[in-house]
């Protein structure tokens, strides 16, 4: 097995990519969503305004000594450019490419003292992506080979969206709606939110599944309360109603949802011990690790095990080609999320546009993995990278 010469950390100077919340004025993603900062009301109309696009893609590369090269986006920016480059880079170069348990576990005591979730899970996420993707070229297998192979044939999805009603048109099978109110909005704001999901139910059809994505926006009485009001609408689930670490509060809303309607958290959650509890407090049905943020797929594999031995799905967020090559190796990873990332959710277009070339999108909510060695997908030369930690000291 090639040992790895080179670990490499880059920024990326483009809007869009991973950071797919680093879009132009007027997309829908940034339109009047509910955040945590909502109970600011001059943070309400857009996330960009709090510095939800402050962090920007990170790309990863990992050269192995036979010149072959891994790489992932994430998200982290200059600042996972910074741990990578300086800290985590020391585990990675010189060790045979297939160490990716041993590299994945000295990253992460290693950075212990000052990170465990958050921006330093990005990067050891990134890093770890990257090893992945290099391994499969090495062995020239698509990652999902690695994982064990596929379980099904083609994996189906769901889309995050403004317009639940044009992704029924396009194939998925639901569609996840972001709410507009938090609670400082009050009764007015409650009404509002009722309101464009019972909209959405008239204008798809009975078999079109509807969610809703709260963005850690709302506390316990109010999503309950929300939850009660929706009855009726065929809501499949609430998504991450509370803070991330309210594991509490989760359990309290999970228990007090009309039945039926179930919650679903984890996008911003890390690490095993993170899963660990919101299962063993019984915080959520569906759990939506991020692998470009809990830790990359060396830990999802684990998350994804706890998950199936506690009886739940794992419907990974986002991430695109890297969840996909996740999701089509488990049983209880039944489907697939798909961000729409055009600016009025009325096409398809690659959740990481511009960044990534060969960038698979479902079609008619469908998708078979082509077969391509790593996670099949290049990068985008057109986008520019910059190295800014390239001489660092260690
Ligand atoms: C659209 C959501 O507010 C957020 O930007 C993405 C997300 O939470 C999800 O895809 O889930
Ligand atoms: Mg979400």
């Amino acid at each position: 097995m090639p040992r790895i010469r080179h670990l490499r950390a880059f920024t990326v100077d483009a809007q869009g990519g991973a950071d797919y919340h680093d879009q132009p004025a007027g997309h829908w993603i940034d339109d009047h969503i509910a955040t945590p900062m909502s109970v600011y009301p001059e943070y309400r109309q857009s996330r960009q305004s709090f510095g939800i696009d402050v962090l920007g893609s990170l790309v990863v590369e990992a050269e192995a000594d036979d010149g072959t090269v891994g790489f992932a986006v994430t998200t982290g920016g200059e600042p996972a450019a910074w741990i990578i480059e300086n800290h985590l880079a020391r585990f990675v170069e010189g060790a045979p490419a297939g160490d990716l348990e041993r590299i994945w576990d000295q990253m992460f005591r290693a950075t212990l003292f000052y990170g465990r979730k958050g921006l330093v899970l990005n990067a050891i996420s990134g890093v770890d992506l990257a090893l992945w993707d290099l391994l499969g070229k090495l062995r020239e297998e698509p990652v999902y080979a690695l994982l064990g192979g596929p379980v099904r044939e083609e994996q189906v999805f769901y889309a995050t969206t403004a317009r639940p009603d044009l992704a029924e048109g396009m194939g998925f099978i639901g569609g996840k709606l972001p709410l507009r109110h938090g609670p400082a909005e009050g009764e007015e704001g409650l009404r509002a939110n009722v309101e464009v999901m019972r909209s959405m139910r008239e204008r798809v059809g009975d078999d079109f599944f509807l969610a809703c994505d709260c963005w850690m926006s709302m506390d316990v009485p109010y999503a309950t309360r929300l939850g009660h009001r929706l009855d009726g609408l065929g809501v499949r689930w609430i998504e991450e109603a509370l803070p991330p670490d309210d594991y509490w509060g989760y359990a309290e809303l999970r228990r007090s949802l009309p039945p039926g309607m179930l919650t679903s958290t984890g996008e911003h959650e890390a690490g095993r011990l993170g899963f660990r509890l919101l299962l063993e407090m019984d915080c959520a049905d569906i759990l939506q690790p991020d692998v470009g943020w809990c830790g990359g797929l060396t830990e999802l594999v684990k998350i994804s095990a706890l998950a199936d031995a506690h009886g739940k799905l794992v419907v990974p967020h986002g991430s695109s080609v890297y969840s996909y090559h996740f999701v089509i190796t488990r049983h209880n990873s039944p489907f697939a999320e798909f961000l729409m990332m055009a600016p009025r959710a009325d096409e398809v277009v690659p959740m990481f546009s511009p960044l990534l070339l060969d960038e698979p999108v479902p079609v008619g909510g469908r998708l078979t993995l082509p077969d391509t060695p790593g996670f099949g997908v290049r990068l985008n030369p057109e986008c520019e990278l910059k190295r800014p930690y390239a001489n660092r000291r260690r």
